[in-house]
């Protein structure tokens, strides 16, 4: 095996930047650079000195195998966070035998492969290390945790069990089975599917968490959208203009509300028109008004043609600084209160959200689902079925298992991590 090395922390300018060391050579390493090796896991201040220099002054911390993040002997220097002093330590690093620089989350990838992480606990790594608003970090954390895998060894334990109780009876099929095991398969099945019923439903919300939710802004012309979003965006996104139909294209701002990510949509003034170009922009308008999570109807002097609210979507008034009650891009009136709506309208949304966050995670469920109803058919059908419904159980099972990757992983790996970085 490999000893890699990476700079972990971010690149450019910054007070302390972080060298991470992985693998059988980390601590000799440590050894060559700093004269001696600290006893793990204690910082200690030592001189980098290589090819008679000294490369800088750094904090240095080293992990024994089995006790790290990757499973193996990891070294992490503290160093000055210049660019000078990384490229000199890199340098450094490179020129040592056996060392070589990591790959692309191949630290997480040796955590995957020594069992530190499961599949789920990579996938939320990765999601915290991407996360910008609160609610991602908290449901990214929650996945680093093992959240998914303890909940999946719950299920999967029950569905053993229930095909275990089957399998057994197969074994007396010629003569009386000595007790009916149905009804605790039954109930063991009942129990599994009322979870993962629970979880599918509660997928979308936290997809949404994940990937931010979209909020669309429509109305008819010259209500003052453009002015709005620009307003809650806090800067000149969209253009804005007296005339009416002045946008076209969909413009997208993302910011977070609530703790949430939002993708806020500019969309063009919903009328009839003649104009070839200004009905593309509605056509577009309503099409993706119609896909977001929720719609800001702002009203003006004209009706809305080919859009109507529904559900939660929001219905304001504009130009509320004319007189009446509503919002006013130009003033800045109401829009606090239409934030605060708006972010409680998603965050009743976020309230189903359970353990699984990605559409992987929604398949497998998927796939168990569709498993254990099988099983039940099979069951139904009498004991000569048994041995199918036995099979149907395994089947959920191994949907359960793929969601932290005991099977299927290898075809995942390289699509999960080439959203990491080098030194992740
Ligand atoms: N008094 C007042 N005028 C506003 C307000 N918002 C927008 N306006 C004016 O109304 C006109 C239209 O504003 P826009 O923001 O371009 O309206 P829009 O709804 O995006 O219009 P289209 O893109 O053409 O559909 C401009 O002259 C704005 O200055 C407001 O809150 N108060
Ligand atoms: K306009
Ligand atoms: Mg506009």
């Amino acid at each position: 095996m490999d000893t890699i090395y990476a700079l972990a922390s971010a690149r450019g300018k910054a007070g302390v930047a972080v060298l991470r060391i992985s693998g059988p050579e980390a601590h000799r390493v440590v050894e060559i650079l700093c004269g001696s090796v600290p006893p793990p896991r204690r910082a200690a201040l030592r001189q980098l000195v290589w090819d008679g220099r000294v490369l800088d002054e750094a904090l240095v911390l080293v992990f024994d195998a089995g006790a790290s993040f990757t499973g193996e002997a990891v070294a992490e220097l503290q160093v000055h966070g210049s660019v000078a002093v990384v490229q000199a330590v890199m340098r450094a690093l490179g020129a040592q035998a056996g060392l070589r620089l990591a790959e692309a989350g191949e630290f997480t990838r040796r955590a995957l492969e020594n069992g530190c992480l499961d599949l789920a606990q990579v996938e939320g790594l990765a999601d915290l290390i991407d996360s910008e608003t609160e609610a991602q970090r908290r449901q990214a954390l929650r996945v680093l945790s093992g959240a998914i895998g303890q909940r999946a060894e719950l299920w999967r334990a029950k569905l053993v069990r229930a095909a275990a109780l089957i399998e057994a009876t197969i074994d007396f099929a010629d003569e009386d089975v000595p007790v009916d095991v149905t009804p605790e398969v039954l109930g063991l099945i009942a129990e599994v599917e009322a979870d993962l019923r629970l979880e599918r439903a509660g997928s979308a919300a936290a997809e949404r968490i994940r990937d931010g939710f979209e909020v669309a802004i429509v109305g008819p012309p010259n209500a003052g959208k453009s002015t709005l979003l620009n307003s809650l965006a806090g800067r000149e996104a969209a253009i804005t203009s007296e005339i009416a139909g002045t946008t076209r294209d969909v413009i997208e701002v993302r910011m977070e509300i609530a703790g949430l990510a939002v993708t806020l949509l500019d969309t063009a003034g919903l009328r009839e028109t003649e104009d070839k170009v200004e009905r593309i922009g509605i056509e577009r308008a309503i099409a993706r008004a119609q896909a977001a999570d929720l719609r800001v109807f702002l009203m003006g002097d004209g009706e809305v043609v080919g859009l109507s609210p529904a559900g939660d979507d929001i219905v304001v008034q504009g130009k509320s600084d004319l007189g009446g009650a509503g919002v006013s891009g130009k003033t800045g009136q109401g829009i606090a209160e239409l934030i605060a709506l708006i972010g409680a309208r998603l965050s009743s949304v976020t309230q189903g959200a359970g353990v699984i966050t990605r559409e992987r995670h929604r398949l497998a469920v998927e796939r168990s689902i569709g498993a254990m109803e099988s099983a039940l058919h099979e069951i139904e059908n009498g004991p000569q079925r048994a041995e199918f419904a036995a099979e149907a159980l395994r089947r959920a099972v191994r949907g359960l298992e793929s969601l932290v990757g005991r099977v299927d992983v290898e075809n995942l790996l390289d699509e999960i991590f080439s959203s990491f970085c080098i030194g992740k």
